[in-house]
């Protein structure tokens, strides 16, 4: 199963990634994460990424292609993988449908959470607050500023995305406002065939 989970900063990506992780025996492959390993490694592409990251905007589309291009090859991704934060913008979405192809593998799914956005700055300041109490380093990109800059970006380069795959009819929604619970059985019902 190739999956590909779309929604907005806060929307719950992690959160249903991670029970899909467990369900489907697939890894996740979350472009925010491998840009954090890369920024604590201190390796090239985290050095470039930073400053970027940190003020809530988008890296570069050739440098998180280039890196979904080469972890797709990984063994552990022979049965599947779920995408989590990637493609996020329409550029980002075509190079996934030629570097797939060039693989000679397709997508089975692409699933949106929809969300209201009035809910998502309240999730941010909630995800701090945890993050804190249990003693955690919150990420630098999580105060009110950056997730400003986040949710624009959201808006203005990654909504189009949705649009994108609606327009070819790949597009499941799916409310992400209901419990946890509620959206993990939606998301099943929106991948099973
Ligand atoms: N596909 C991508 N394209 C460009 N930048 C990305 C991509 N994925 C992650 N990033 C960078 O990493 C940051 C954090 O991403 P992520 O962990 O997915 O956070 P969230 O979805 O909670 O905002 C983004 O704000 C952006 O700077």
């Amino acid at each position: 199963m190739r999956l590909v989970l779309l929604g907005p900063p806060g929307a719950g990506k992690g959160t249903q990634s991670a029970r899909l992780v467990e369900k489907l025996g697939i890894p996740q492959l979350s472009t925010g994460d491998m840009l954090r390993a890369a920024v604590a490694a201190g390796s090239p592409i985290g050095l470039k990424a930073k400053a970027l990251m940190d003020a809530g905007q988008l890296v570069p589309d050739d440098v998180v292609i280039g890196i979904i291009d080469q972890r797709i090859d990984a063994p552990d991704c022979a049965n599947g993988f779920i995408l989590d934060g990637f493609p996020r913008t329409v550029a980002q979405a075509e190079a996934l449908r030629e570097l797939l192809a060039r693989k000679r593998m397709n997508l089975d799914a692409v699933v949106e959470l929809v969300v209201d956005e009035n809910a998502l700055v309240d999730r941010m300041r909630k995800r701090v607050a945890e993050t804190l109490a249990a003693g955690k380093e919150v990420r630098a990109d999580d105060n009110p500023e950056s997730f400003k800059t986040r949710l624009d970006a959201y808006r203005i380069q990654t909504a189009p995305v949705s649009a994108h795959y609606a327009a070819r009819g790949e597009l499941k929604q799916v409310d992400g406002m209901a419990s946890i619970d509620d959206v993990s059985a939606a998301i099943d019902k929106s991948i099973s065939r």
